[in-house]
């Protein structure tokens, strides 16, 4: 027999043990049937008719032992069906929040896991490191995207947009329709504060930036790559607004270890925020190891967090592993929502990025700090 003959030998015999895993589960069989499968069978495993793996079947027959077994022999929690559900969405319609809350925390577990392994070296070549920190997955680098040509204009909403074409296919780097968030952002971050010092990494459409004008900052640092945000902003005058300097290039270039002390002004900055397009998790996260550094003793951070935005569970992990992580640097995180289910109207020719409809909006501050 040919190599080739016997690894579809091994294909065959995996899927037909794949699909009796998942036939057994949906068919409620006893659970030593069940276990006796799962010693053999691929949990990977994602059937023919409907893609749902031997986790989503035990999500559908409500099975809290299983689920639990299944998870202790490595079944994975983020794959999504044809639907696009994860098992823990799956859990959530049926409003089992005992089962849903079993695998959001075994993603949660595996993305921290990841998150240590991928920060000693290791290939980083699931979730957590490659997830896209407003999920725009096309695009293969930041360079990528700074050599990219970008258009301003306006859609068929009539909201202003800034669009790139991701290999053909259309991809807004900023759209109207998160001007409500940016609202509640920038009045997150400066309620009582008075003529604050202000840093904010990515102009975009300029929507938060006009928010932080209107405080008459002290001073209001923006930090922008693109050539072509930067000649936009330079025809609208931004170079000459009141306390602004822009800061021409990538923030890795300007918020790292040996420019930072130039950087901050006397006491820190009392808002920063960072809303950067097409960079993954690893990047945001370097970037939180920053804030620390950033913050005055009155100072809060946001961050635009579209981490896994595309998925109720995937998004409620990310919060938690961005929590996790703040929090090692000693940065607590209060969290509000803004409802933004209207947006699902708005993408006019662009793939949809966020599509869970609430807006998880991310207040932190530096723990001991009163400025919440
Ligand atoms: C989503 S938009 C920001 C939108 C902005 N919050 C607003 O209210 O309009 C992202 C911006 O970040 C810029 N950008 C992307 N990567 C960057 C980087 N590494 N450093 C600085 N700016 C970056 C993009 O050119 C783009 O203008």
């Amino acid at each position: 027999m040919s190599k080739s003959d016997s690894d579809e030998d091994d294909f065959e015999e995996l899927t037909e043990l794949g699909e009796q895993l998942i036939y057994c589960i949906l068919a409620e069989e006893p659970l030593e049937n069940i276990k006796a499968l799962v010693a053999d069978a691929p949990l990977w495993y994602q059937n023919d008719a409907e893609g749902i793996s031997c986790l989503h079947a035990a999500a559908y027959t409500r099975n809290r032992e299983l689920v639990k077994l299944l998870i202790d022999e490595g079944a994975i929690w983020n794959s999504v069906d044809y639907l696009h559900n994860t098992a823990a969405d799956i859990a959530l319609s049926f409003n089992d929040t005992e089962i849903y809350t079993l695998i959001r925390d075994a993603g949660l577990r595996a993305e921290l896991l990841l998150a240590v392994l991928s920060s000693r070296g290791a290939p980083a070549d699931t979730s957590a490191m490659i997830l896209q920190a407003n999920d725009t997955t096309a695009l293969a680098s930041t360079d990528a995207f700074l050599s990219s040509k970008l258009r301003f204009t306006v859609d068929q909403n009539g909201q202003e947009i800034c669009m790139l074409d991701a290999n053909g296919e259309e991809v807004g780097v900023m759209m109207g329709w998160e001007d409500g968030i940016m609202q509640e952002t920038a009045r997150t971050l400066s309620s009582e504060l008075e003529r604050p010092k202000v840093i904010n990494v990515g102009f975009g459409l300029g929507i938060i930036d006009t928010l932080f004008q209107s405080l008459s900052p002290s001073l209001h640092v923006i930090v922008e790559a693109h050539p072509d945000v930067l000649s936009h902003m330079r025809q609208q005058g931004w170079y000459e607004k009141p306390g602004v300097k822009i800061l021409e290039g990538k923030w890795q270039d300007f918020i790292n270890s040996e420019k930072l002390d130039g950087l901050v002004p006397e006491g820190g900055f009392d808002i920063v925020y960072t809303d950067p397009f097409s960079e993954d998790y690893g990047e945001l996260r370097r970037f939180f190891g920053h804030v620390p550094a950033l913050l005055g003793p009155r100072g809060r951070f946001s961050f635009f967090h579209g981490l896994g935005a595309t998925n109720p569970t995937i998004y409620d992990v990310y919060s938690r592993v961005a929590e996790v992580h703040l929090s090692d640097l000693g940065i607590d995180v209060k969290w509000s929502e803004v409802n933004v289910s209207q947006q699902r109207h708005k993408w006019g020719n662009s793939r949809p990025y966020f599509t869970v409809p609430t807006y998880r909006l991310p207040l932190c501050i530096r723990r001991g700090n009163s400025s919440g």
